[in-house]
């Protein structure tokens, strides 16, 4: 909570002001507590140099008291009786600026309205948000601010603080925060809702896993549109509609009450919601976690190391290509364009892939209608007979899971100069395969050597020197893979093949260089459809016929794949390697994962059919562990978004308030930004930013703009104190208020800017 008897923050001031402002003699009054019934604060100087009245609270349901209102009933003793004090003739303190105006106009201004029956009316006078309020007498010593000067009563309240004084107002204010008076008159910010204005902002919270203290306000309060009015260069707003409840919290805007229940229900609310948003700290269950980040910024802050990985995708996503590079690449095919290889363009038709048997290359191409970025495989050379095969793509297409490479579209086109056929699918950038991440020589393997490698000076398979060498993988620190990831990939693979399968589909491409693998551990069958499409039988009265002999390949490839991770090597598949690279399985990694390789590769005729379904008992209790590292991620990535969704509600946020501060014109209007809602949002511009300490240094928080930030972008009903820079006004204004100041501004702008779109 603020101690605004602390002193040491204040609203911006000009540096060669400072400390002035608290000790200038300032007056403010509550007149909108009860002496024009408008809610408008003024707020003079005993200088008298111009004001601003503006509205203060907004408990008020209209612009003026109408003393014959029913609800303005019963609360004379629950008023502070400062302000009975004040109930001159008319209702107004004499001295004040507005009583000056009132009296010049000597017209029937509404608060002469108040004037005739606001004595009796005063007694009757009811607010619920005052109910609570502590009843508090001018004679009590903390309401009795020393006479004189600005310098002695201001003290109290800016700069010594008496307790007492602090606590009385404390205890008047739903929001526990401060209150504050000013100069050498008995006077308060207090609102009837108690929402004082907060001189100074909250300090910073602690780094570590806390937040900003939210203000609890129980009655929400919807911001007025405001009448102003210059006379002889002092400006006065007045509320011009009905307060209402009900728009100031997000779930009171989501239709909740404040104990988050629906409306309509009658269970009697037991707790109060803040009247803001803001992210709360990292969940007790998330602090223990291992390889958090721990930096101060990563607890208001995405990880850094979520944060760079999304950065990497995100660049690698709007990477554009060289044309300087790929000058042969074509602008534009069918619906895509800025086409990116994403491997080497094969430089003659000889270059083949491996498995397709094709030349075939692979680019990230960008929608040309949707602007969303795929990747397309094309190959080259290859003329479609038919269209018969399309009903097996189409059931590709509809084939969706988290472990696949989903299949967009087919066409054939010749903008490449042939007829090559372009398979489009998702693109999911920074994706390697398994071959380049698990076998290629460059990656460093700690010491172990492929033990079926060529290389002559590598250990060769159960020699000796091999053998020493296993033992101490196995002890740790080897490059052999651990069990767990092992698992880990084999339970996404036949995930993947068990929706492939149950669709009557095939994988046919399961092999290293055809299997993504996307962030930490995700897998991705890629290249689907291809094999369909290239070897098409358009003769076969069945084409469906061969699906499941492709099937039990599919359990075939599976099996070749986890041997070969399991021995770091594609040789390890190969038929004469195969029983020493089962026996190092054995010696490495639990008889399950033996079994499982076991059954995949058993020859066919031994056995007589296998199913993806079947390896589910193997896997067991392996699933439990996978689902809860998943669900785990899943918590921690929630709790990123959680911070960063407030984040970028922020950043929306202050789009909109750079919109509006400081526009040079608005509908050939140059006073636009200076004057009615925008002198406002200008003042809080300041009030957020611009603070300076004490002696005149930049007063820098962070934990202060994301405060006044979110309350703004809530409508708290909080009030603030907001001073301009020459320090002749000031304005004790709630969020709510300068949250409708800025709605409508921001829609002025918007209106004008559709205005020009339809003159263009
Ligand atoms: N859907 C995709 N999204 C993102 N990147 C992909 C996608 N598909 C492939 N890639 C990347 O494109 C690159 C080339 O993939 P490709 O399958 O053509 O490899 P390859 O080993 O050269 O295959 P082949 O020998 O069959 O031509 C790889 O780095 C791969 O990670």
């Amino acid at each position: 909570m603020d101690n605004i008897s602390a002193g040491v923050r204040k609203p911006a001031v000009p540096a060669n002001s400072r400390g002035s402002y608290l000790s200038s003699g300032l007056t403010v009054s509550n007149m909108g507590t009860c002496y024009s019934g408008d809610d408008a604060l003024l707020l003079s100087r005993n200088h008298g140099i111009s004001n601003v009245i503006f509205p203060g609270s907004l408990a008020y349901s209209g612009n003026r008291v109408k003393p014959e209102e029913p609800s303005y009933t019963g609360c004379e003793d629950r008023m502070d009786p400062i302000f009975l004090s004040y109930s001159q003739a008319n209702g107004v303190p004499q001295e004040s600026k507005l009583a000056t105006y009132m009296n010049r106009q000597n017209t029937s201004t509404p608060t002469s309205t108040v004037n005739q029956s606001l004595a009796k009316n005063l007694a009757g006078l009811s607010l619920d948000a005052v109910v609570s309020l502590k009843k508090v007498t001018p004679q009590a010593p903390e309401f009795v601010p020393a006479a004189g000067g600005g310098g002695t009563a201001g003290n109290t309240v800016a700069g010594n603080g008496s307790p007492d004084f602090l606590n009385s107002f404390t205890g008047l204010s739903s929001s526990g925060g401060p209150q504050a008076t000013f100069g050498s008159r008995r006077s308060s910010l207090e609102s009837p809702l108690s929402a004082s204005p907060r001189l100074t902002p909250q300090p910073s919270p602690p780094l570590s896993n806390c937040s900003p203290t939210p203000t609890l306000d129980k009655t929400p309060i919807t911001p007025v549109s405001t009448y102003q009015e210059n006379v002889g260069g002092t400006t006065y707003f007045y509320p011009t509609t009905v307060a209402v409840a009900g728009a100031a919290g997000g779930g009171e805007a989501a239709g909740l009450n404040s104990s988050g229940m629906s409306s309509g229900s009658s269970v009697v609310p037991s707790v109060v919601l803040p009247s803001f948003h803001v992210y709360p700290g990292t969940p007790t269950h998330l602090a223990s976690i291992k390889g958090k980040s721990t930096t101060p910024a990563a607890a208001f802050y995405v990880a850094n190391e979520i944060r760079m990985e999304t950065l990497h995708r995100n660049a690698l996503v709007l990477a554009q290509p060289d044309p300087e590079q790929f000058p042969e690449l074509p602008s534009e095919i069918d619906n895509y364009h800025e086409l990116c290889p994403l491997k080497p363009v094969p430089s003659n038709s000889m270059h083949k892939s491996q498995l397709l048997g094709y030349p075939m290359s692979t680019y990230k191409a960008t929608n040309t209608k949707t602007g969303a970025r795929y990747c397309l495989r094309r190959v080259h050379g290859f003329r479609l007979p038919n269209t018969k095969c399309m009903f097996l793509v189409d059931m590709w297409k509809h084939l969706q899971h988290s472990n696949i490479v989903q299949l967009r579209e087919v066409f054939t086109t010749k903008a490449f100069g042939d007829y090559s056929m372009i398979f489009v699918y998702d693109y999911h950038p920074g994706s390697e395969t398994l071959l380049m991440k698990h076998f290629t020589p460059s990656e460093p393997l700690n010491g172990y050597a492929d033990p079926f490698s060529a290389d002559p000076t590598a250990p060769r398979p159960y020699s000796h020197q091999k053998n020493a060498l296993l033992r101490q993988q196995h002890g740790g620190g080897s490059g052999m893979l651990p069990e767990g990831v092992i698992w880990n990939y084999i339970i996404q693979l036949t995930s993947a093949l068990r929706v492939i399968h149950a669709a009557g589909l095939a994988c046919r491409t399961l092999d290293p260089t055809k299997i993504l693998l996307t962030g930490r551990s995700r897998l991705r069958l890629s290249s689907l459809a291809i094999s369909d499409v290239l070897t098409f039988d358009t003769t076969s009265p069945n084409p469906l016929q061969l699906i499941p002999h492709f099937q039990q390949e599919d359990l075939t490839a599976l099996g070749k794949v986890i041997l070969a991770l399991a021995c770091r090597s594609l040789m390890a598949v190969q038929r004469e390697n195969m029983q020493t690279s089962l026996d190092l399985v054995a010696r490495t990694y639990s008889n399950d994962l033996r079994n499982v390789i076991m059954y995949l590769l058993t020859n066919q005729q031994q056995q007589q059919h296998k199913s993806v379904t079947d390896l589910m008992p193997m896997i067991g209790a392996r699933f439990y562990t996978q689902l809860d590292a998943i669900q785990i991620r899943s918590d921690v990535l929630e709790n990123e978004i959680s911070k960063e969704m407030e984040n970028g509600r922020l950043c929306r946020l202050l789009v909109k308030l750079g919109t509006v501060n400081e526009r040079p014109e608005l509908n050939l209007d140059p006073t636009w930004a200076e004057t009615g809602d925008r002198y406002m949002l200008k003042l809080f511009r300041d009030y957020l930013f611009h603070q300076v300490s004490e002696d005149g240094r930049p007063w820098l928080d962070m934990s202060h703009v994301v405060q006044c930030l979110n309350k703004l972008d809530t409508a708290a009903p909080e009030k603030i104190c907001l001073m301009s820079r020459d320090e002749q006004s000031i304005l004790v204004v709630s969020y709510a208020e300068l949250k409708h100041c800025l709605e409508q501004s921001f829609e002025e702008i918007l209106n004008a800017a559709t205005k020009r779109d339809q003159i263009a």
